[in-house]
């Protein structure tokens, strides 16, 4: 499956939810209905909570977008729901294109402060402080809506195609999430909703919010943020339920040091990335940790462990045709960088770490012997025994 899709598929599952639920209020007993206006709060409560714990900024524009009309038209019940959704389709317009700069700060204050003035504009409008009514009157001929309308339509076009384009480009969570919100919204604006149907459509938004900022926090302790690959955090919890039969490898960049200092440290980064997608595209049999620094681990389980030394020494020797452009002295070339590799079998009386451990001294013995080369610890405890190059 695409990762757009990926990406896109529960948040829009989310909205199908509500919008479904919603359809069907009438069978929804009128008890639990009036428990909607708490079960709201409570969710925007957590929402905002979670929004603040893990420092998301960008989470305060679009629980306003997301609450604003509603509140708006608690407000002024005379007014309906598409006089209010500009504003907060404008808040997530601006929640989808900035970057994340945190919760309490100047940045969050600034953008607060913009919303802060679309919000008085609606209001001059709603009190009629400012009046469009020449434009209300005439008509854009093809759409035969008032200029107005037709100009709010362009607005929601724009926002929606900006928003969409973003989310298909950047394929993240976050991208995902402010289009489908977008699309509620516009939901809300062209379906005749009463309060309680967008009250349900708000809570799965709500809910929507809740498992992102959820998924993220997973993906922030579990993933290694340069290289994608799952953390050391990640492999000491697969530790804890290793099979019977498994092996670990310990893989590590040759002569990083000099490559960082050579090149600079931006070029190292690019090459751990490169190095980790290899290790990621050509393990098939393994699972990928970045173990820390330049160091990566490979964990075989079960029957996979007979595949794990064949497919690092292919791995080893992908890793050594890399070619990577660089920028030395004002000019460009390609360079290659090599990698060691120590593997180990575990199982037995052993534990994960003394696994690791035995492979780490096959890694230092690959080292010592002139790098680039895949050298295998022997079962229990015997010394470094077998070297590939
Ligand atoms: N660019 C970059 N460098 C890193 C990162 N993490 C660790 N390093 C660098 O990796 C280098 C590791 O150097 P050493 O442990 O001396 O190993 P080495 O130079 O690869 O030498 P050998 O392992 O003996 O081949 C250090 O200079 C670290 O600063 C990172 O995330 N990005």
């Amino acid at each position: 499956m695409p990762d757009v899709i990926k990406v896109l598929l529960l948040p829009f599952v989310f909205l199908l939810i509500g919008v479904l639920a919603s359809a069907q209020m009438n069978i929804i007993p009128p008890v639990w209905q009036q428990t909607l206006p708490v079960v709201l709060l409570s969710t925007f409560l957590v929402l905002f909570g979670l929004a603040w714990r893990f420092n998301k900024g960008r989470l305060i524009l679009v629980v306003f977008a997301l609450c604003y009309p509603l509140l708006m038209v608690k407000q002024f019940p005379n007014h309906s729901i598409s006089d209010f959704v500009t504003v907060s389709l404008i808040a997530l317009f601006i929640a989808g294109l900035v970057s994340e700069k945190g919760f309490a700060n100047r940045f969050s204050f600034n953008r607060l402060l913009f919303i802060g003035m679309l919000v008085l504009w609606n209001m001059a409008e709603i009190r009629e402080w400012v009046s469009f009514d020449k434009l209300d009157q005439m008509d854009v001929p093809i759409v035969e809506k008032s200029i107005r309308s037709s100009l709010l339509m362009v607005i929601e076009v724009v926002v929606l195609g900006v928003i969409c384009t973003r989310a298909i480009l950047q394929n993240d969570r976050f991208s995902a999430s402010v289009l489908v919100s977008a699309v509620a919204l516009i939901v809300m604006h062209y379906l005749p909703l009463d309060v309680n149907q967008i009250q349900l459509i708000l809570v799965t938004q709500g809910a929507l919010w809740c498992w992102f900022l959820l998924v993220e926090s997973h993906r922030m302790a579990y993933r290694d943020e340069l290289t994608g690959l799952p953390s050391r955090r990640s492999l000491n919890e697969d530790f804890m339920a290793l099979p019977k039969s498994y092996a670990i490898a310990m893989v590590d960049v040759d002569h990083f040091k000099k490559f960082n200092d050579t090149y600079g440290h931006d070029m190292g980064d690019e090459v751990l990335r490169r190095v980790s997608s290899i290790l990621a595209d050509e393990c098939h049999y393994g699972s990928v940790y970045r173990y820390g620094g330049e160091e990566f681990t490979v964990l075989y389980r079960g029957k996979k462990v007979e595949k794990a030394e064949e497919e690092l020494d292919h791995i080893r020797s992908w890793i050594e045709d890399e070619q990577i452009e660089v920028v030395h002295r004002d000019s460009k070339k390609r360079v290659s960088v090599t990698a060691s590799f120590g593997l180990a079998l575990g199982g037995g009386q052993d534990e994960g770490y003394e696994t690791l451990k035995k492979a780490d001294e096959s890694l230092y013995q690959a080292k010592k012997k002139g790098r680039n080369r895949l050298v295998v610890y022997g079962k229990r405890g015997k010394s470094a025994t077998k070297e590939k190059t």
